[in-house]
């Protein structure tokens, strides 16, 4: 019934990998952050760490993208206990989906309940400045359209159901939440909220492309961060999710801009200090068991 070129991991395949490294850490983390491109210094705010290379996990993929460090870091942050995987997985690295989004199921499985991503993205939205976060309250999930989802496949009721409800993937609270301490951090100015396109990558996206996903209703364009965000909902974790507006997408044939990671990195540097402690502050606020 299925493609034999399914690719998942199986449930006791993830548990095995989710044991493993249980064994090797007394932290027990209720949050797990994903940093983006350039964004990993995040990571280096956990104290008494815990790090592990992706290549000594069992099942896990290796970070191949500059700006991606490729460890576990399990660690405190202001006391509460977090993993962050500082570098993520992407399609365009020629990862199947359900490699891509493998570490979520870890992390549900290590008992993660809220999970934090970030990225950095391109900006469509006019208004945009080079700088500005973007809290995301909804997605355009290209790949998907084209039938690249990451739930596609067997479903194992063990991780969720058949037919999972995205209108709802990204939580209010926390959205709230970040405006919130963004506000009181005097971060009003920069901080926005938006829609993330995702894209295949890794080539960047023409003009015509940029004015087509304007128009559908994006506000920012990145390559990242959706199907994460569709197997963490699947599996029931909480879900926050941020882009860094590294570069404006060009939206005119008469522009001398060229969007490249060069930029990307360099703007994730700039920002990185006030995004590190907005997510650091909105983590000391966070609630558990069943969302307190
Ligand atoms: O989404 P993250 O991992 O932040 O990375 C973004 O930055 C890279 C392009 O510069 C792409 O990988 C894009 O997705
Ligand atoms: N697709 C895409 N990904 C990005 N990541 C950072 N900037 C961009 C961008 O402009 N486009």
């Amino acid at each position: 019934m299925f493609p034999e070129s399914h690719t998942g991991y199986s449930y006791e395949d993830c548990r095995a990998t989710a044991d493993w490294l249980l064994a090797q850490t007394a932290v027990r983390p209720l949050v797990g952050i994903v940093c983006g491109s350039g964004l990993g210094g995040l990571a280096d705010m956990l104290k008494d760490q815990v790090v592990f290379n992706y290549r000594d996990i069992p099942n896990f993929p290796q970070s191949t993208v500059r700006g991606h460090a490729g460890q576990l870091v399990f660690g405190t942050l202001k006391g509460r206990p977090c993993v962050c995987m500082q570098g993520r997985f992407h399609l365009y690295e020629g990862y199947p989906i359900q490699k891509v989004t493998l570490p979520m199921r870890i992390f549900k499985l290590i008992g993660v309940e809220t999970v934090i991503l970030t990225n950095a993205a391109g900006g469509l939205n006019q208004d945009f400045k080079v700088g500005d976060i973007m809290i995301i309250k909804d997605h355009l999930n290209m790949p998907g359209f084209a039938g690249n989802n990451p739930l596609m496949g067997p479903n194992d009721e063990r991780f969720g159901v058949r037919f999972p409800c995205m209108s709802d993937a990204y939580d209010r609270e926390l959205q709230q939440l970040a405006m919130d301490v963004g506000t009181e951090l005097g971060y009003g100015h920069f901080l926005r909220e938006g829609v993330y396109c995702v894209l295949g990558g890794p080539s960047f996206e023409t003009i015509a492309e940029c004015r087509m996903l304007h128009k559908l209703g994006a506000d920012a364009v990145g390559m990242s961060t959706v199907h994460e965000v569709i197997v963490a909902r699947h599996c029931g974790m909480r879900v926050f999710a941020l882009s860094l507006i590294t570069n404006q997408a060009v939206m005119d044939y008469d522009s001398e801009e060229k969007a490249n990671h060069e930029e990307v990195l360099e703007t994730g540097k700039q920002r990185a200090e006030q995004l590190e402690r907005l997510v650091s502050t909105m983590v000391t606020r966070i609630g558990h068991n069943n969302y307190s």
